[in-house]
């Protein structure tokens, strides 16, 4: 079979300057690219989920101040466009970390930004390439791995965080399989992670939210591996919605408990979890699909839209840095200096 392109859901179009997104709401059904020349069309493309996904989010965000650049922006519509782009979602950090890094350069001039933003691309693809070669090595020999949402190729620059592992796994010969957590209420996980091993011919299989906890119990799983938005400088994770809940069943199950975040996810000055703020949704993203309302008119609903997993569930994460366990406080700060 043919390789496919590697899957890249972020891009500029040089010859006319403008940000390119593969549309993850539109997906499974149809591939369809968003062309966009402005960082209020960027920050409104991260907000409705457009482009999703920590890392791609800060590699759009990138893009999204470089665009203005080279549309002839002046330094103080630069900053605001800066301030607008970070704005546009609270709880992973890559957001505010790549806007920085950009602000960083804004006196550099359009070519230097968006330079700087190939490079934040760049860099994350051969971050999740690397966290794949370091993590693989942890899943047994056809481990089925449980994963939650989509922390693939499209949530990244490419190649993906925890599908990363799973990629350099298949690629060095172990025939791992994958059950992907459908992940209400975007559908992460049924729409785009099972999109993308289809597309990458791995074997998977989606699972409804409640499933996990039984096929665990049944000795369906042999680990769970997830992405993250935000890790704290204790080794609190934040991720997807339903993340915590992995985690405490895998303790009880006596399961490896993986995260996979490249080094940008890793935030030292937030000192636990509890200080990571989650963002919240609105009630229609959970009673209503495809528009069509799934509850009675009226009911209200909650959609705080990722969770915290304390340090003492997670077996180890996996950054480009090297893998921290144990003490993960004490392993994230000797990997910080590294
Ligand atoms: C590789 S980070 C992916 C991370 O982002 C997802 O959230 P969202 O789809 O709302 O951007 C989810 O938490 C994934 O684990």
């Amino acid at each position: 079979m043919t390789p496919r392109e590697p899957l890249r859901p972020v891009g500029y179009d040089d010859a006319a300057d403008r940000v390119r997104l593969l549309d993850q709401r539109k997906l499974p059904a149809v591939e369809t690219w968003l062309e966009l020349e402005t960082a209020e069309q960027v920050a409104d493309a991260i907000r409705t989920l457009a482009v999703r996904g920590a890392p791609a989010i800060g590699v759009a965000a990138a893009y999204g101040v470089a665009v203005e650049a080279r549309r002839g922006a002046s330094p103080e519509r630069l900053r605001e466009a800066s301030r607008l782009i970070a704005s546009a979602r609270p709880t992973a950090v890559n957001l505010a970390w790549a806007v920085a890094r950009m602000s960083r350069r804004l006196e550099a001039g359009p070519a230097a930004l968006l330079a700087e933003a190939h490079a934040i691309r760049d860099e994350d693809e051969a971050s999740c390439r690397r966290m794949g070669a370091l993590g693989a090595p942890l899943l047994p020999r056809g481990a089925r791995v449980l994963t939650h949402c989509n922390a693939g190729a499209l949530a990244t620059a490419g190649y993906g965080t925890a599908l990363g592992l799973v990629r350099a796994a298949v690629e060095a010969g172990n025939p791992v399989t994958v059950f992907a957590d459908e992940t209400r209420p975007f559908f992460q996980g049924a729409r785009l992670t099972a999109w993308e091993l289809q597309r990458d011919g791995i074997p998977v299989t989606v699972l409804t939210d409640g499933m996990a906890g039984w096929l665990m119990q049944r000795g369906e799983i042999s680990c769970v591996v997830v992405g993250s938005d935000r890790i704290a400088a204790n080794g609190d994770v934040c991720n997807k919605i339903g993340t915590y809940a992995l985690a405490v069943l895998a303790r009880h199950h006596g399961l490896p408990f993986y995260v996979a975040a490249p080094w940008s996810t890793v935030d030292l000055a937030t000192a636990r979890g509890a200080d990571i703020p989650i963002e919240e949704r609105g009630a229609d993203e959970v009673v209503r699909i495809n528009g069509a309302l799934i509850a009675p008119e009226g009911v209200p609903a909650r959609y705080p839209a990722f969770d915290v997993t304390p340090a003492a569930l997670v077996t180890a994460i996996v950054t480009e840095r090297g893998v921290a366990d144990g003490d993960l406080a004490a392993a994230l700060r000797r990997l910080a200096g590294a």
